[in-house]
This record gives structure tokens, C-alpha cells and sequence, in this order.
């Protein structure tokens, strides 16, 4: 049966408690430098931009400038001669002053000049326009005067231009997710966690207990003896490529990835503060990575299993059928007794959702069930030839993103399920309404999350008779889309379903229609395709707190979560970060069966003994005595910026995704400013950030946060940040400047 994870909200105090002071300097500096008139400014008309009182063509021309600069029109800002662009809002210069320079333009006409709409960029608007852009600015009407004909047919129109665009726009994430707005509105909490110990006395026990262990050279041997694939050359877990397992671990492509795989860009600056951090890194605060020495029954058996296990994450558009297809399959290959699924009928009937009985099986809080809307991930189980499934089902709904991004952290692979549906796709794509675009968001996002591997389940083809035309449209719109996050050609599979009526799910389809033009694998069959990642079952242990339970056989103490390294058995000392308590493992539960040893890879449930409940929290982290994970409190990161409106600036307040953890944060720093393509640094200190741009920046958490870094473990150092309840920016942790 699947299971649902139960998080936690933040505690409400702190969210102010940031200095605002840089916050309103860099605001205040761009107030100062604005024209006097933004206030009229309403987008899509030409003259809004302007104020009742007309510039002049002084004012236009002239204004005060150090040599060897040229000051912007729009924003006053300062530019160097190189630029053709204004940097801060991209007016042009070269039209701008040919058009002013000419003698034949009288002086009233130099002063339009600069507030025609055209010459006003869109991140001029967002900087100055204190309303959102509209859809009737003139660039989104041109990219609509772009957009194709859509796939029509005997069921007629399928979409209007108005509603689609088949050209990849940077999408659009939707309004802030009830948590979110209530976090905001009630003050945001400190965590619940409790620093007990500090670094001194980790880097004590963490002595004492190499000294009694003295165990490293024989077990470097026992380890090269088990002929464990990666770990037969490797001394223990000296490089983050020691693992159990095959899988692939290639670096991500494509635009977004491009930009997150520079790690170590960024020049001196990167350079000299790698320098100064080195030895801290590895001498106040625990062992070094390097030194770690895996133990012989972490390994002993690791390969047991044939099976491999993949975490699957399902991911889609609200309604695409996500939890219909999930407890179709679950219940065709038999993990839902024939008696729950007559429940389900019964209770989906009596609520007057007859068609919901299968997402019962997976939507099963009494809320989802009578909203019709997953809020929560469920984690379900099932076994293919090949692998051992975690299933993990997604809600699709904006407002549980949050849910989603947690879920998304751990997964291996990724379903992406699209709602065949006349309007719907479109909706997902770039629709109004409830689940805009979060086909879009999602598809970013796992992406963006390390997720590779990606299978897209084209859904509810029997609601447009199982058209061959409607799936290749379908296909041929989103692929370039995919491809655009980061997914490799490869890496992307495609399969025609129907989960209501159970067609090319688990066998091939029996249908004459989808029959008739598709004989391709069917979806299980791709699950079963799937490379499982590496197991890092050689190296320290990491097991982040995914939920906080209390149940009879596990005690008080216990929580759910995933081993992203290592292992543990019974009896085995752990220490529980960011706390730094020391804790010892009374029992590990897997789907309800209690295990001896859980490896990486592994999803437990798992008891502690000698610790108070209150120091595990969602975003906690289980880790190697003498290992522990860094808690960070200044952070350095390589961010991607998203489809964003309000320019990211020093000081800006936002909330900070990392594994289960999710807190207020600021940003400290905006280091410097990347080309995307090639990570070199383009500018250092940019005032602000403003969509799809790549940049270092510098985070600082309201409390520490259990964080890697990217190249140590990559599942620890990947981060998202949201603030109004939409994703702003993505990106990987290059760099743990200050920590507890
Ligand atoms: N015609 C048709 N309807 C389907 C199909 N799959 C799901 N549905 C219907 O779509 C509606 C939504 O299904 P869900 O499974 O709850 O969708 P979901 O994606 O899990 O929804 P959220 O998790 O809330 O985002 C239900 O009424 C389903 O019966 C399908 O293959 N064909």
C-alpha cells in the first residue's frame, strides 16, 4: 500500500529577522535613479511609460555621466562605452542616439524618442512597472502572431493561437502556494532542531572514535576483495564517483544544465576563496572526506539483490491522471487487493468522483480525496524484471510545488504525464487558470533536481480516439522544450497511454485504434529500461529526514527518509545533524518489514534510540558520527534564473529548497554574472538578477542548513529558491563559506 509523507511547516518567528538595511539600498538606488513618472506606467501602451510631464531633450541627452560612459535614457544607469545595451534594463544606445543626434528631429521628437514602448525592454518594465506585464504587451503578441495552426480535427478545433504557443517561451510559474502565503503571513519559523553540540565536540567524538576504530587498511583490502563494481580501484570513498552498482552519473546537458554544470567557474574569486575555505572544510568540522573508510558489512551483500532499486517520480499538469495511472498499474500488477479496490469504487462513488477510484489508491488523506487533488507525495512499491520501483506520486497542483520539489530531490527517474486531451495539453503548457503551465514547471524543475532520465506518458488518448496525429503533435511541440531543460535525446522515451481505460500500461495495447500505429514498448516496459544511479554504499553515511513518525515498533523517535549514501544497521551509532546529537539505530522498517542493514539507495523508516524526538525534523540529515554533513550558514551557489519578473537583488528575501529542507533565506551577495553557455564571468558585483540569467551568488539561511556541496554529493548540493509562492531560481552549491 502506498504510504504519504507528512511535512512540516516552518515555526513563525525569524522571517524578519534579516537586516533589511542592504535590502532597501539596492532598491533605494534604483528609486533614486528612476524616471519621475513610473508611477503611470501601465504596459502594452506607448506612451504609458512617459509621465504628464514630457521629458526634455536635455534631460534625454544629457545626463551627467563620468567619461567613458554613457547613461542610459530609461534608467539612468551608468554604462560602459562597450555597451551597445543599457546593462540594467537593455535599452539600446546606438538607435537611441542616432535618432537624438539627428538634426532633422526637432527637440520635442527627441524627447519620445526614448519612451516609445519598443525601445523599452521587457526588463526595463519589470524594473520600473509596478504592475506585471500583461498579454497584451507587444512581445507577447508577437510571439503569438508566431505560433503555428494548431492539430485540428472531426472533434473540431483543437486550440486557438490565443491560448498556445508551439515556440518555447520561458514558462511561467503561478501564485504563491497557500503554504507559502501562509508562512508569509503568519511570520516564518525557526526549525524545530536545536544546535546541542558544537563543532568542537563533533570533532572530538569524532578523534576519539577514529582512534578506536584504527580499522582503515584492512578494510581498504576487504573492500578491493568483494570485487564491488567502482569501488575495486577506489580507497574508500575518496572521489564522489565511489559506488555500488552501474548507472549512469553523466553530467547534465542542454541550456539549464550547461549553466548549472559550470562549478567551478567564476574566476579569482572562485579560486582564492576555494583556497581559504580548504583547510576549514576539512579540519575544524569532522573528517575529511577523503579519510573515510567504508566498513566491511556495509559492503558484504550490497549486491544481494539482482534487482536494482529506482526511485520514479511522477510528475504532470494537475489532472493529467498522475494518480489514475499510478493505482492503475499498482493495481494491474497486483499491488492493490481486488477488495480496496472495490472500497475505492464505493467511496469514489459515494463522494460523486466515480472516476477518481483509481488515484484512491494513492490519494488517500480524506482532504485529497474529496478535493479530487493529490497535496502530498504517496510513496507506493512495485517490482519490475529488472528493478525495485519507489514509486513516488506527485501532486500537480501550484499551490503543493513545495511537496513536489521534495519529492523530486530524491527520485532517480521521472514520468511526466501529459494530458492528451483537447486544451488540456495546451493548458499545461501555457494555459490560464488553476494548473498554468505546470507542465512546464515540473518538466524545469526535475530536471533542474539532477532527474536524467525522463519517460513521457502521453495520457487520455482515448478521450481523442487514440490519434496517432494527436500524440505526434503532442511530442513534437514538448520535445524541444525537454531538450531546452537539459534532457538528452537519450534520456527521453515516449509512450501513448490511456491509464482510465488500462491501455499500454503493463502490456501491450488492445485497443485497434493505438494498435493500428503503435507496437513500441508499453509503459512498464520502459520503467523496467530505466538505469538505476550508482549506489554510494562505499561512503559516509547520509540519510536525510524526509518525515518525523511515532509508531509502536519503531518508538518516539523515528522518521522516513532516504539514504543518499552509506548505510546502517541496527545497533549503529549515528549522528543526527544539524543537531549534532549522537543517537543509536534501534530498528530500520522497510514497507513495514523490519531490515538488519538499509543501504544507499534504500528509502527506511527507521527508530532511534538515546535522542529526543524534537531534534529530527523534515531537512535533517543522519549521518557518520565522524562524518557529518556540513551545516551551513553562508553559502556560495551557482543559480539559474527562471522565467522571473521582479529582478533578484542583494538582500533579497527568499525561501530556500534543499532536500526535505525548506527555510527563509537571504541573498547575501550577487558575486558575479556568467554567460550561461560558457560559465565565464561576464561582470563581478551585478547590481541585480533578472530572468534566464546564470550567476554566484552568495546565500545566507535564517538558521543553518544541512547542505553539500554539489561535487561531494550531488543529491545534498542541488537547490531551488521560490518567494511568492513561485520557483525563482535553481542551482547547485558550489561553495559552504560559514558553517555551524
Ligand atoms: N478520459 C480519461 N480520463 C482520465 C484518464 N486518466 C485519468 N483520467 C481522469 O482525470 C481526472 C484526474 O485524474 P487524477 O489521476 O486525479 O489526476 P492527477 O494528475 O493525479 O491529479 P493531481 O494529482 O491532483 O494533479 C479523473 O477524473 C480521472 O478519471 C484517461 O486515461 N482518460
Amino acid at each position: 500500500m502506498p504510504r504519504k509523507w507528512r511535512q512540516s511547516d516552518f515555526d513563525d518567528d525569524g522571517y524578519d529577522d534579516y537586516d533589511e538595511e542592504d535590502y532597501y539600498e539596492e532598491e533605494e538606488y534604483l528609486e533614486d535613479k528612476e524616471p519621475t513618472s513610473t508611477s503611470s506606467v501601465v504596459p502594452g501602451q506607448s506612451q504609458s511609460f512617459t509621465s504628464t510631464t514630457q521629458p526634455t531633450a536635455t534631460e534625454v541627452n544629457e545626463p551627467e555621466t563620468e567619461e567613458g560612459l554613457w547613461a542610459c535614457p530609461v534608467c539612468t544607469f551608468d554604462n560602459s562605452l562597450d555597451s551597445l545595451t543599457c546593462d540594467i534594463c537593455d535599452t539600446p544606445r546606438e538607435d537611441l542616439s542616432e535618432k537624438v543626434s539627428d538634426p532633422s528631429t526637432s527637440s520635442k521628437e527627441k524627447a519620445y524618442v526614448v519612451t516609445e514602448v519598443q525601445r523599452v525592454s521587457p526588463l526595463a518594465k519589470a524594473l520600473f512597472n509596478p504592475l506585471p506585464g500583461t498579454k497584451s504587451d507587444q512581445a507577447t503578441a508577437s510571439l503569438r502572431s508566431n505560433m503555428p495552426v494548431l492539430y485540428q480535427k472531426s472533434w473540431g478545433k483543437v486550440a486557438d493561437s490565443s491560448s498556445f504557443s508551439s515556440k518555447i517561451v520561458p514558462f511561467k510559474f503561478d501564485t504563491p502556494s497557500p503554504d507559502e502565503k501562509n508562512l508569509a503571513a503568519r511570520g516564518l519559523k525557526k526549525s524545530p532542531i536545536r544546535v546541542a553540540q558544537s563543532p568542537d565536540d563533533i570533532l572530538n567524538g569524532a578523534r576519539s572514535s577514529m582512534a578506536k576504530a584504527g580499522t582503515s587498511k584492512s578494510i581498504s583490502s576487504a573492500v578491493s576483495k568483494l570485487n564491488v563494481p567502482g569501488l575495486s580501484q577506489s580507497s574508500g570513498a575518496s572521489t564522489s564517483e565511489s559506488h555500488v552498482g552501474n548507472g549512469s552519473s553523466s553530467a547534465p546537458e542542454g541550456e539549464l544544465a550547461d549553466a548549472l554544470k559550470q562549478m567551478n567557474v567564476g574566476g579569482d574569486y572562485m579560486e582564492s576563496k576555494s583556497r581559504e575555505n580548504a583547510d576549514a572544510s576539512t579540519s575544524t568540522y569532522g573528517l575529511s572526506l577523503e579519510s573515510y573508510e567504508p566498513e566491511p558489512w556495509m559492503l558484504k551483500d550490497a549486491n544481494k539483490d539482482s534487482r536494482q532499486l529506482l526511485h520514479l517520480i511522477v510528475v504532470g499538469h494537475v489532472d493529467a491522471g498522475k494518480s489514475t495511472l499510478m493505482g492503475r498499474i499498482l493495481h494491474l500488477l497486483g499491488r492493490v487487493s481486488q477488495k480496496e479496490m472495490h472500497k475505492n469504487e464505493k467511496e469514489s462513488k459515494q463522494q460523486g468522483k466515480g472516476s477518481f477510484a483509481y488515484a484512491f489508491v494513492l490519494d488517500e488523506g480524506a482532504e485529497e480525496r474529496a478535493r479530487g487533488v493529490t497535496m502530498t507525495v504517496a510513496v507506493a512499491h512495485f517490482e519490475t524484471p529488472k528493478l525495485r520501483v519507489v514509486l513516488l506520486d506527485a501532486p500537480g497542483h501550484r499551490d503543493f510545488v513545495p511537496n513536489m520539489i521534495s519529492g523530486a530531490s530524491q527520485a532517480d527517474a521521472a514520468i511526466l504525464v501529459v494530458d492528451a486531451s483537447i486544451g488540456a495539453f495546451e493548458a499545461g503548457l501555457e494555459g490560464e487558470g488553476q494548473g498554468r503551465g505546470q507542465t512546464r514547471e515540473h518538466a524545469q524543475l526535475v530536471r533542474s533536481l539532477g532527474v536524467e532520465q525522463l519517460i513521457v506518458a502521453v495520457n487520455k488518448l482515448d478521450a481523442v480516439d487514440f490519434s496517432k496525429e494527436r500524440f505526434d503533435f503532442i511530442r513534437g511541440t514538448l520535445q524541444p522544450f525537454l531538450k531546452q531543460c537539459g534532457f538528452k535525446d537519450g534520456s527521453l522515451q515516449w509512450v501513448p497511454v490511456s491509464a482510465s481505460e488500462g491501455q499500454n500500461l503493463t502490456m501491450a495495447s488492445t485497443e485497434s485504434a493505438l494498435k493500428a500505429w503503435y507496437n513500441g514498448p508499453c509503459l512498464i516496459e520502459l520503467v523496467d529500461s530505466l538505469k538505476p544511479p550508482p549506489r554510494l554504499v562505499a561512503r559516509p553515511l547520509r540519510l536525510t529526514i524526509a518525515e518525523v513518525m511515532k509508531t509502536r515498533t519503531l518508538g518516539p523517535s523515528a522518521f522516513g527518509g532516504k539514504l543518499e549514501s552509506g548505510a546502517i544497521h541496527s545497533g549503529t551509532k549515528v549522528r543526527v545533524m544539524p543537531s549534532g546529537e549522537i543517537a543509536t539505530v534501534k530498528s530500520i522498517e522497510l514497507q513495514g518489514q523490519q531490515l538488519k542493514t538499509a543501504r544507499a539507495g534504500e528509502g527506511v523508516d527507521v527508530g532511534l534510540n538515546g535522542i529526543d524526538p524534537g531534534m529530527l525534523a523534515p531537512g535533517g540529515v543522519v549521518c557518520h558520527p565522524d562524518y557529518p554533513v556540513p551545516v551551513a550558514t553562508r553559502f556560495e551557489v551557482q543559480l539559474l534564473t527562471l522565467d522571473i519578473r521582479t529582478p533578484i537583488l542583494k538582500g533579497s528575501q527568499v525561501i530556500l529548497h534543499v532536500h526535505h529542507a525548506r527555510q527563509p533565506a537571504r541573498v547575501d551577495q550577487l558575486v558575479s554574472l556568467l554567460d550561461p553557455k560558457k560559465g565565464t564571468v561576464l561582470r563581478q558585483r551585478p547590481r541585480h538578477l533578472t530572468a534566464n540569467q546564470s550567476a554566484i551568488v552568495v546565500i545566507v539561511p535564517d538558521e543553518g542548513v544541512c547542505i553539500e556541496k554539489y561535487s561531494d554529493f550531488r543529491a545534498l548540493g542541488r537547490i531551488a529558491l521560490r518567494e511568492g509562492g513561485k520557483t525563482i531560481a535553481v542551482g547547485i552549491v558550489t561553495d559552504i563559506l560559514e558553517r555551524k
